[in-house]
């Protein structure tokens, strides 16, 4: 087995973290670069996970998974990069920053992959999509399809499509968690309990996704099956198109996508 380096454990890199270790990955072949000595101590308690400063772990390593928010990228790779060597992988997770910024601050002949993750990987229902960068093996790919398909699914995808891919499944289980808030609260607002929402909200969200994915219809043809004419969701809906709900999806997403192309540039 190879050896994996994290660097950067915070919420996303212990979400991967967590899922390579449920995937039975032994926490020997595995390697932690954590800045926060509180939250090293932590993950060392939890996982048994060796955490050591990550030029060591980055020199050891064959696969470096880089998980910094995409403001501290060039600060870690400015450190590690003395220490990478020409066979090693470097898979990025940041929003935004591109393989060609990366590989232009490694030494030649080291492969980057740049991945958008997304947090439900914690439940090993993750969607993380992947792009390689201009010198990448298939080999290095199908390495960050067996890290990351070890908590959810994965797909390839051209890089120019990676900004897009962050404003829908990288972004997009906040948006879910903002509208199963807002049913809840509506909920409150109707008099029910608020545990009583909260249950009804979330296998509401649970059961609709299920018959999405074991379906396959389309989710205009289910939202039908639910409308009766002139019923309670015909009258729901109305309120929801009034209130211009699908055009403010569209601004939300325009705006995480051009976010995730400021982010390429370090602001
Ligand atoms: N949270 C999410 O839903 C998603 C996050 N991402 C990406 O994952 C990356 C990390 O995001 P989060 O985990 O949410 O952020 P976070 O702030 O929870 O974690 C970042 C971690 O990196 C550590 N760190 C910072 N500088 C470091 C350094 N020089 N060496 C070692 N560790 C260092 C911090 O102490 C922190 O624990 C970001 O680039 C983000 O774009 C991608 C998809 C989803
Ligand atoms: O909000 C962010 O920038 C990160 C990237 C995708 C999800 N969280």
């Amino acid at each position: 087995m190879t050896q994996t380096a994290i660097l950067g454990a915070g919420v996303m890199g212990e979400t991967l973290l967590s899922g390579l270790v449920r995937a039975g990955r032994r926490v020997d072949d595995l390697l932690v670069g954590e800045k926060r000595a509180e939250r090293a101590r932590e993950l060392e308690e939890r996982y048994g996970v060796a955490v050591v400063p990550n030029v060591d772990a980055a020199a050891k390593a064959d696969t470096v998974v880089l998980v910094v928010k995409p403001q501290d990228m060039g600060d870690v790779l400015a450190e590690v990069a003395p220490v990478l060597r020409a066979g090693q992988l470097v898979v990025s997770l940041a929003a935004g920053i591109t393989t060609a910024y990366i590989e232009a601050r490694v030494p030649e002949g080291v492969a980057v992959v740049r991945v958008m993750p997304n947090t439900p990987a914690l439940v090993d229902e993750g969607m993380a999509a992947i792009s390689p960068g201009s010198h990448c093996s298939e080999a290095d790919l199908a390495e960050v399809e067996s890290l990351m398909g070890s908590v959810g699914r994965v797909l390839r995808i051209p890089e120019r499509q990676q900004d897009a891919v962050t404003a829908i499944s990288g972004s997009g289980p906040a948006y879910l968690f903002f509208v199963v808030e807002s049913m809840i609260e509506a909920g409150v607002h109707l008099g029910l309990p608020r545990a009583t929402a909260t249950d009804l909200t979330i296998q509401t969200l649970v059961g609709s996704g299920k018959m999405l994915r074991e379906t396959g219809t389309h989710p205009a043809v289910l939202r039908e099956q639910v409308t009766s004419p002139a019923g309670t969701t015909a009258a729901a809906l109305r309120e929801l198109e009034v209130h211009k709900v699908r055009a403010a999806f569209l601004a939300a997403m325009e705006a995480a996508r051009d976010r995730s192309r400021e982010l390429a540039e370090g602001s």
